[in-house]
């Protein structure tokens, strides 16, 4: 299969993350374009690659057989506006990584043909550690589904989802996960500061285990409630803590925001409908 010419629309956060991955994984700079309306923001990806960069969107698109949307979904509809034409010329795939928006609210605005693929990728991606669902338009072709799958294995690993709503459970879920794993190593350090220790030694700690129960949980045979128990010696340490947590409702106050990330992402729907 052949190179695909790729251009991001949005050149911010996640756009860069995904063109690291990729240029890291072999892909030519050359073949990677971006548009921003903000000069900061393409000079920043310039020095991650040599990528050709546009003011213009509609500019970026031309040419390119993937356009990857990488906006904010309350920005969404003003740059579906600014590559509709385009997009209708190039006879591109879209891929769309903002949170919420619905392939039906995107083909209001690119025509009922285009090729859509929704995908929900998470910051790690600038490490080549990403995880992104993605679910296809049934108007995309066997290749555009391996070019969607090609570009986001770039950067981490990739699960298709057969329906759509899923993707709003995958944001609650890995989208904004890493967020959560951050306020828990955020306030584990800060807890070791309060029982005395100094902040370099605490954040050291809770980075390294952080990272050595990750690995556990995805090198290891034993199922994620063996490995607690492992580390949970009878009447110890990890008991007193691990009670102290579930009596004040750790697994309720995870659902609950998990949840609310979830409604959320079906409200951010509501802005390009
Ligand atoms: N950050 C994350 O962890 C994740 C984000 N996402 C999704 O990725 C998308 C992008 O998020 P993120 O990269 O964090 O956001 P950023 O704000 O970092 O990047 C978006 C970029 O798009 C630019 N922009 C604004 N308006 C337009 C326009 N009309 N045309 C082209 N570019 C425009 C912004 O400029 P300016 O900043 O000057 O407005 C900014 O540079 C969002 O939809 C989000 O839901 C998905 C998964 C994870
Ligand atoms: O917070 C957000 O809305 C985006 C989507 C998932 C992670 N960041």
């Amino acid at each position: 299969m052949s190179t695909p010419n790729i251009a991001f629309i949005g050149a911010g956060n996640m756009a860069s993350s995904i063109v690291g991955g990729l240029i890291e994984s072999g892909h030519p700079a050359s073949a990677i374009r971006a548009a921003d309306p903000y000069p900061d923001s393409l000079s920043k990806l310039r020095r991650i690659a040599p990528v050709e960069t546009f003011e213009d969107n509609a500019a970026a698109v031309k040419g390119a057989d993937v356009v990857i949307l990488a906006v904010k979904p309350q920005l969404m509809t003003e740059a579906l506006t600014s590559i509709s034409a385009a997009v209708k010329e190039a006879d591109a795939l879209i891929i769309s990584i903002a949170a919420g928006v619905t392939i039906d609210s995107m083909a209001k605005y690119l025509g009922e043909q285009t090729a859509i693929v929704r995908c929900m990728p998470n910051t790690p991606a600038l490490l080549s550690c990403g995880a992104s669902a993605l679910f296809a338009s049934q108007q995309v072709s066997a290749t555009q589904r391996q070019y969607a799958e090609d570009i986001l294995a770039a950067v981490g690993i990739v699960s298709w989802v057969d329906n759509e709503a899923a993707l709003d459970a995958i944001t609650a879920l890995s989208g904004s996960g890493p967020a959560y794993f951050f306020l828990f190593m955020e306030a584990m350090i800060d807890s070791g500061c309060k029982l005395g220790l100094d902040r370099d030694t605490a954040t050291a700690m809770a980075q390294q285990t952080a990272l050595g129960a990750a690995r556990m949980a995805l090198e290891s045979e034993a199922d994620l409630a063996t490995l607690r128990q492992q580390v949970t010696s009878p009447g110890g340490t990890t008991q007193a803590a691990v009670e102290s947590f579930e009596r004040d409702g750790l697994r309720d106050i995870i659902e609950r925001a998990m949840q609310a990330a979830a409604i959320r992402a079906k409200e951010l729907a509501g802005d390009t409908e």
